[in-house]
């Protein structure tokens, strides 16, 4: 199990790495981010957390937010209802792609990427009521922080912003796979992306894919079973296009956002998250990559 001492170790050895990645900007509210934030955040199979850095300053969690909802759509409806849907391979496209929408007829590849979120977006949408406001009762629950908000600066900036994700649903719906109003699900799919937690936070609430399902409040989410397929598609699909490069150095499933996150598990020991606003080519964190590859090096741990 890590110490406090080697979170702090993995912080310092990173933080010299700030300055070779760039803060997402095509979201104009993300783009005023500090990018010298830097923090990591550990959750261990006895239920402590731990942390070094910045861990306690929330952040946009953006597609990390993906996680949460394929959960709760778990809930809701049957694998069937799910996965005639959405695929489960990854994409070997960028996040937002639109021609990969288009070649396959409106299925998309995975349910994280943008189009396979906006796909369980309307899933949701069709069977709950107020959906925004339920997926914050369930992430305050998860991390037991009620503090934690919606962005709305944020959010709104996305749907300002919005005329790919726009694109994605639309062209979906003309192939038949989007049920409900654009503008409705694009707003309810960009509160649960602007959604600010910090590192504890997402930490904890991830707990339950570390933990054959059980959230830390000993509340089964979702069974075993479901949380192994769960895990295998954040191995696959979890890093968009840089999903093998993170298999190879990390070695975790993970699930990253262009807020800087990523949260990454390693099942039956513990769930991570990590900071740093700047990202790599592929979208994803580039510090925060680089403190889980040194995390699991020093832990001797990978699930492969
Ligand atoms: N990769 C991400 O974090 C993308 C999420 C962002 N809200 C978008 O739709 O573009």
């Amino acid at each position: 199990m890590p110490e406090q001492i080697l979170l702090e170790q993995v912080v310092d050895k990173v933080r010299p790495l700030i300055g070779s990645g760039k803060v997402a900007n095509y979201i104009p509210a993300l783009g005023s981010v500090d990018p010298n934030k830097i923090a990591i955040a550990v959750t261990t199979a006895d239920g402590q957390t731990i942390g070094a850095g910045d861990y306690l300053e929330p952040f946009s969690i953006q597609s990390i937010s993906k996680v949460f909802s394929l959960t709760l759509a778990l809930s809701l409806y049957t694998e069937d209802e799910i996965w005639s849907r959405v695929g489960k391979e990854p994409s070997g496209q960028s996040f937002n792609s639109l021609v990969q929408v288009e070649l396959e007829r409106g299925i998309p590849r995975n349910p994280f990427i943008n189009a396979g979120a906006l796909v369980i977006a309307d899933l949701i949408q069709a069977r709950q009521s107020a959906p925004k406001h339920r997926m914050l009762e369930e992430v305050r629950k998860l991390s037991g922080n009620s503090h934690i908000c919606f962005d709305k600066n944020v959010a709104n900036s996305e749907f300002k912003f919005s005329a790919r994700n726009a694109s994605i649903a639309y062209l979906m719906k003309s192939f038949g796979n989007f049920d409900g109003n654009v503008d409705t699900v694009l707003k309810n799919y960009f509160h649960y992306c602007s959604l600010k937690m910090n590192c504890a936070d997402l930490s904890k609430a991830m707990f339950y894919l570390a933990n054959r399902g059980k959230t830390l409040q000993n509340e089964q989410l979702v069974t075993p079973v479901q949380t192994r397929q769960l895990n295998a598609l954040l191995a696959t699909s979890g890093l968009y296009d840089g999903a093998g490069e993170f298999a190879y150095r990390v070695g975790m499933p993970g699930k990253s956002g262009v807020g800087g996150g990523i949260i990454a598990v390693i099942p039956g020991d513990m769930s991570i998250c990590v900071w740093s606003p700047e990202l790599d080519q592929n979208g994803n964190s580039l510090a925060g990559t680089r403190m889980l590859e040194h995390l699991s090096q020093a832990l001797g741990r990978s699930i492969f």
